[in-house]
């Protein structure tokens, strides 16, 4: 045997000269659960150690966070059903609570990077991203409630506007508009190849924002395309996308490596609820090692492509680097 690959495995200083993928808590991006009120902290049901939490708490645990090293926080806000309507309205009122508790965060820790989700379903009494008329998901009215939704949270000083609704034509319309209104510096993260997904469930739980009638099908992708993705790829990026973004992210490492190998902007994979709940699930049963699965979890998404992590993991991830 003239060539025994074992060699660079036998110790591990040696390990570590040929590693070739790393994830550094720089990579990673916080997902953050917001309710209305005070004092309050309440866990998700179906994400063991991830809670909601009204502001004054949020604000200590990103503090807390920031210790450890994270940087970057997406704040997602949980309505009460009598605050939704057909045109989620509340998302673009400015008295609303999600929008002065972005405001408050950015005024607390300017230096962190927050970003926000562009989307009507967690105001929407339909459960849908889009406006429903006839039981169908409009495109072009939904447009303007997304413009609307975008400025309000560019006001309050939100860095990276996150749109998920996947929408047609939504991310040149909020780059415009945001442009027109003097938010050049604000930008968009597009969530661009959002597949219509099982790894949702705990998410729609923790924001009570499940769909009211039927399912995504007719926005989100299919779980079977890949080639679709650079369509929605391309014209993401020619619309003024500053990051390209792939969602959910074990199932989809291949398109995570397609866009990384096809397109010179950042992009970025949502770890997405459903992904961080089975890890729990199993080693709350003691069938696997959840620290070990979250390493490997996040270096093969990495190590697929992706630059940015969306992941509910971050906090243990950092704990475990200090
Ligand atoms: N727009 C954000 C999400 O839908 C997150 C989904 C998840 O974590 O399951
Ligand atoms: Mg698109």
């Amino acid at each position: 045997m003239q060539r025994r690959p074992r060699r660079n495995r036998k110790s591990e200083s040696v390990r570590n000269l040929v590693e070739e993928t790393s994830v550094s808590v720089k990579d990673l991006i916080f997902p953050l659960f917001l309710i209305e009120g005070q004092k309050k902290q309440v866990e998700v049901n179906s994400m063991p150690g991830i809670y909601r939490y009204s502001i004054d708490l949020m604000l200590k645990e990103i503090e807390e966070c920031m210790k450890l090293g994270i940087m970057s926080f997406d704040v997602f806000p949980a309505y009460p059903e009598s605050l939704k309507d057909q045109i989620a309205s509340e998302s673009y009122n400015p008295e609303t609570f999600y929008l002065k508790a972005l405001k408050e965060i950015k005024r607390k820790f300017p230096e962190l990077c927050l970003m926000s989700d562009v989307a009507m379903d967690p105001y929407s009494s339909d459960g849908h991203d889009g406006l429903v008329k006839n039981g169908k998901i409009l495109n072009d009215e939904t447009l303007a409630i997304l413009g609307k939704m975008s400025l309000a949270q560019a006001e309050v000083g939100v860095d990276i506007l996150g749109p998920s609704d996947m929408m047609d034509g939504r991310v040149g319309y909020i780059r415009n508009l945001l442009d027109e209104n003097g938010f050049k510096e604000t930008s968009i993260m597009s969530y661009t190849a959002k597949y219509a997904s099982a790894f949702y469930g705990p998410f729609r739980d923790a924001l009570d924002s499940a769909p009211k009638f039927g399912d995504k099908k007719t926005y989100q992708m299919n779980p079977a395309n890949s080639r679709e993705a650079l369509i929605e790829a391309d014209l993401d990026l020619e619309e003024g996308a500053d990051f390209l973004m792939v969602k959910p992210a074990l199932s989809y490492l291949d398109i995570i490596k397609l866009l990384s190998d096809n397109y010179p902007v950042p992009i970025a994979a949502y770890n997405v609820s459903g992904e961080y709940s089975m890890v729990k699930a199993a080693a709350a049963n003691d069938w696997l090692d959840s620290e070990r699965a979250m390493l490997e979890i996040l270096l093969s998404i990495k190590r697929s492509g992706a630059k940015i992590i969306l992941t509910y993991f971050a906090k243990e991830f950092a704990r475990l680097q200090k």
